[in-house]
């Protein structure tokens, strides 16, 4: 028999529709997700900490669950929001049905509601704390749940996901992730990112900072052919320091970045000494580390396909993105420039230092899902950690 569940946000509005995957009742910021694929990917996405996500494709799970495709550890996000799921998956790989998946993890599912009318509430009011619910179903407490719960901007939402300890990672890219373009088809290494280098012969070692990372990241920083120690970020610079490393890498993460005073902190100690290298929420700490300020954007940037001009080449990226908060060019300093532009609504989608060795993007050139266009970046890393090499 089918259940009813609920949607209420802030404003007032109520949705009304089917639930799936587990029941109860959760409270989260409401946001959307303009990607075709990659639910899998997105549900592991620690960085979804706090929010329920919509997702504006109409028909979500049809190619069901596979184990190899999961970001995390679990599933961080509060709620998951579908026009029509689909129960029958078809696809070889697939091990499960959504619905059964987010039962398994306890995840609340809401489908049937029409997810346009959410979305363009969302574009037009900006991203609303709303409830999802299976057990209370009464509008009037709802909303009054909804307006009374917490707002995201102030809260530390990485220590929720951060790793309890620091672990090495051993895993390349799955052989289904190798790109024409910037891989070897023989799955055995990255031929033109270290410009020949075979992975086997890097002894360099990264130490990623992570402040719930999306597992598709060390895979590429392990196919540089570099030893990868993950440290939990809220890690020290001399706890980094300590291992000697070649680079840093800054990770994803979930909620506001500055009240995240000590990841800052450390990443202050860290510049000039070893090449950094941010993605997402790595690169606001980075550009918290410079002296910038952030701030929280209308609705956000989630999806596949956000276009980003490249300052050097003059080219655009086509990128998977997934954040709230950005860079405030107007409180950049002087030493620090933007490398990257969102197209969309001109917002700092890049940014370096004129002096140290440190870069950071905020979208994700990891992809998972979404295009390759922008692995090229991690070979920048690449090389920038060989370049320092050389002249120390
Ligand atoms: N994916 C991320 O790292 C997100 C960064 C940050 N939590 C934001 O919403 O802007």
């Amino acid at each position: 028999m089918q259940k009813t569940a609920k949607l209420a946000l802030a404003d007032g509005s109520v949705f009304t529709g089917t639930a799936f995957g587990a029941d109860g009742e959760v409270h989260g910021e409401v946001v959307f997700n303009t990607s075709m694929t990659g639910y899998q990917e997105i549900l592991t996405d620690p960085s979804y900490c706090g929010q329920i996500v919509t997702m504006t494709y109409p028909q979500i799970g049809n190619y069901g669950i596979a184990p190899e495709d999961i970001e995390s550890g679990g599933i961080a996000l509060q709620g998951f929001i579908v026009r029509e799921l689909c129960e029958i998956p078809s696809n070889y790989r697939s091990t499960q049905t959504l619905d059964e998946y987010l039962k398994a993890a306890g995840v609340i599912g809401l489908q049937g509601i029409d997810t346009r009318a959410l979305v363009r509430k969302i574009r037009t009011s900006g991203a609303m704390t709303g409830v999802l619910s299976t057990v209370d179903l009464d509008d009037e407490s709802l909303v009054k749940k909804a307006q009374s719960s917490p707002q995201l901007v102030g809260q530390d939402l990485v220590s929720k996901v951060l790793p309890a300890e620091a672990r090495e990672w051993d895993e390349g890219l799955h052989p289904l992730a190798h790109s024409s373009s910037t891989h070897s088809l023989s799955g055995k290494s990255i031929t033109n990112m270290a410009e020949g280098e075979d992975q086997a012969e890097s002894n360099y070692h990264i130490v990623a900072i992570d402040y719930g990372m999306k597992w598709n990241i060390p895979r590429h920083l392990k196919q540089l052919g570099c030893r990868v120690t993950i440290l939990p970020g809220n890690c020290t610079a001399e706890d980094v320091l300590a291992f000697n490393p070649d680079g840093v890498f800054l990770s994803n993460g979930p909620g506001d970045p500055e009240p995240l005073t000590y990841a800052i902190e450390t990443i202050r100690n860290l510049m000039g000494k070893v090449p950094i290298f941010g993605i997402c929420l790595g690169h606001q700490l980075l550009g918290l580390a410079c002296g910038c300020k952030t701030f929280k954007l209308k609705f956000g940037h989630r999806g596949a396909n956000q276009p980003v001009l490249n300052h050097d080449t003059k080219q655009v990226e086509i990128t998977s993105q997934n954040h709230g908060f950005a860079i405030d060019p107007e409180t950049m300093p002087d030493d620090v420039e933007v490398t990257h532009t969102n197209m969309n609504d001109d917002t700092v989608a890049g940014l370096r230092h004129k002096t140290h060795a440190a870069f950071s993007v905020q979208y994700h050139p990891e992809a998972s899902a979404g295009p390759h266009d922008s692995h090229y970046l991690f070979k920048q890393f690449f090389d920038s950690i060989c370049q320092t090499r050389v002249s120390s």
